[in-house]
């Protein structure tokens, strides 16, 4: 009953004061409007050795020295100092821990930050937490809230942002780096630079519009946009095709495990994940639904699927599973066509047909051979050694033939070399995040660049016959490209 009683009551508390800081905010903004402070927890929910919470805005130093008692002044800047943290009102000790200090403007938000390192516990968190509360002026976070003030004070532009929550969100090393790159600037900077040269190209065309009657200007003028708009046109179209490398290395990479009944699919699914997810029986059409799962598979996200068995069937449910199975395989990046061996042919001169009927059943369309296959014969284990060197031999000599590997899932044996395999396909498909020019992470990229380069063909269309459309077009894909990074243009 007491428990409920304390609960209730520190509910009002917290309510209360989120009522008055929203007051003081909404005056505050009525006058001549400083930013309101906010603060938050930064680091995760949950008990942990240190917690992190961060208080930014012009009221964040006094809200540092009361809480840290500091009545001599704030602490040097960027240096960790060891401090007993005080409720302003009751003065009882929350906590001992770190408190830091960064005075904008050389700081994450731009704002004045005061940092707070304490012990993780929940009733730690909620009493420093509510300490903050008590302070006027001070308000909670909304969500984002601190990134946003980051992106308003031009610490960071719209690719920053996102690259900061794909690092947050990366689940693989190869994510990590992605994300760490897109963080440091790297695409902000290809898109900014872009989008100074289609600034000068404009100013040019402008400039020509404005004096040329006059002969005020030089005629090379329209010559040099000439030039560069076609350029900068194919610079952009090459970094569209990318066949989506950036955005499959962030979301995770389409892998489908498809063949026909009993070939070991679910056998090959368990191994991939290292549980037994998938049920695996002698009975042909045990899989009907899709079963997904995601996994990291040498530092590349991958969301595997195993699917039912494809063979024509009376059955209305294991039909749909075969359905499922075949639409599975039409939105893959990859596909792991799985082989019986056993129901390959005895003689050496039927194996390269019978593959390639397999496959022509498994990848129908043109386009899912382009997407990629990996082909893997299964159940190596019972077949005689000979027939296996006779199987190799076969394949060498097949030259269209997509790489191939020979596995049992049972003793294992082959599992190295497919492993190796398929992280050279991964690594193919995802592309090295660290070389070259970086990867368009987000369709919401793809969409703008590709507004960018439509709105440059205005540019040719009017260049002869309205030179103030011509330079519309112009106008059009700066935009475009200012509003990937959030810069206006
Ligand atoms: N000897 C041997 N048996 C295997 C191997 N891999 C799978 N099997 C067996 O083959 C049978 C079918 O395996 P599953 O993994 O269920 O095959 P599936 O392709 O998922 O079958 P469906 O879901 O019915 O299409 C099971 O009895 C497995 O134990 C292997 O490498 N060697
Ligand atoms: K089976
Ligand atoms: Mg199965």
């Amino acid at each position: 009953m007491m428990f409920a009683c304390c609960r209730r009551n520190t509910f009002l508390i917290t309510h209360k004061r989120l009522r008055l800081g929203f007051r003081c905010a909404s005056s505050a903004s009525s006058t001549a409007e400083p930013a309101d402070t906010i603060f938050a927890l930064s680091s995760g929910q949950g008990r942990c050795g240190v917690a992190v919470v961060r208080v930014t805005g012009p009221a964040a130093g006094g809200a540092l020295r009361r809480v840290a008692g500091l009545s001599c002044g704030l602490p040097a800047p960027r240096t960790a100092l060891l401090r007993s943290i005080v409720h302003p009102q009751s003065k009882e000790v929350l906590d001992r821990g770190l408190v830091l200090w960064f005075p904008g403007p050389h700081s994450f938000t731009g704002e004045d930050i005061a940092e707070f390192h304490i012990h993780g516990g929940p009733a730690v968190i909620s009493g420093v937490l509510q300490a903050l509360g008590s302070l006027p002026g001070l308000r909670p976070a909304e969500a984002g809230e601190f990134t946003r003030r980051a992106f308003h004070a031009g610490k960071l532009d719209l690719t920053e942002v996102e690259g900061l929550g794909d690092l947050i969100h990366a689940e693989t090393q190869a994510q990590r780096r992605q994300a760490l790159r897109q963080m440091a600037g790297d695409l902000g900077h290809l898109y900014n630079g872009w989008s100074e040269q289609l600034k000068r190209c404009l100013a040019h065309v402008e400039a020509f519009i404005d004096f040329s009657e006059g002969d005020l200007i030089e005629d090379g003028v329209l010559n040099q946009v000439d030039i560069a708009v076609p350029q900068l046109q194919m610079e952009i179209e090459k970094h569209l095709c990318d066949e989506r490398r950036g955005e499959r290395l962030r979301s995770g990479v389409q892998v489908v495990i498809a063949g026909s009944t009993n070939a070991g699919k679910s056998s090959l699914f368990n191994i991939l994940c290292q549980r037994p997810a998938a049920i695996v029986s002698p009975i042909a059409g045990t899989t009907r639904d899709i079963v997904e799962t995601s996994l990291d598979i040498g530092g590349f996200p991958v969301l595997l699927s195993d699917t039912a068995g494809l063979r024509d069937t009376g059955d209305c449910v294991e039909r749909e599973g075969v359905r499922r199975a075949r639409q599975m395989v039409g939105l893959a990046d990859l596909t792991l066509v799985l082989v019986d061996s056993m129901q390959l042919p005895q003689e050496p001169q039927m194996v390269s047909g019978f593959l390639s009927e397999y496959l022509k059943n498994v990848l129908p369309s043109a386009k899912d051979h382009e997407q990629g296959y990996v082909l893997i014969l299964n159940k190596s284990d019972l077949l005689p050694k000979e027939h296996i060197s006779m199987i190799q031999n076969v394949l060498t000599q097949t030259s269209d033939m997509a790489p191939v590997s020979i596995l049992s899932c049972h003793s294992r044996e082959g599992l190295d070399d497919f492993l190796t395999l398929l992280q050279d396909r991964l690594k193919t498909l995802c592309g090295d995040p660290l070389a070259g020019s970086p990867s368009l992470t987000q369709t919401r990229h793809r969409a703008h660049l590709q507004k960018c380069v439509d709105a440059l063909n205005q540019y040719y269309e009017y260049r002869d016959t309205d030179l103030a459309l011509a330079a519309e077009g112009l106008r059009l894909g700066l935009s475009s490209l200012g509003r990937i990074t959030g810069k206006g243009s």
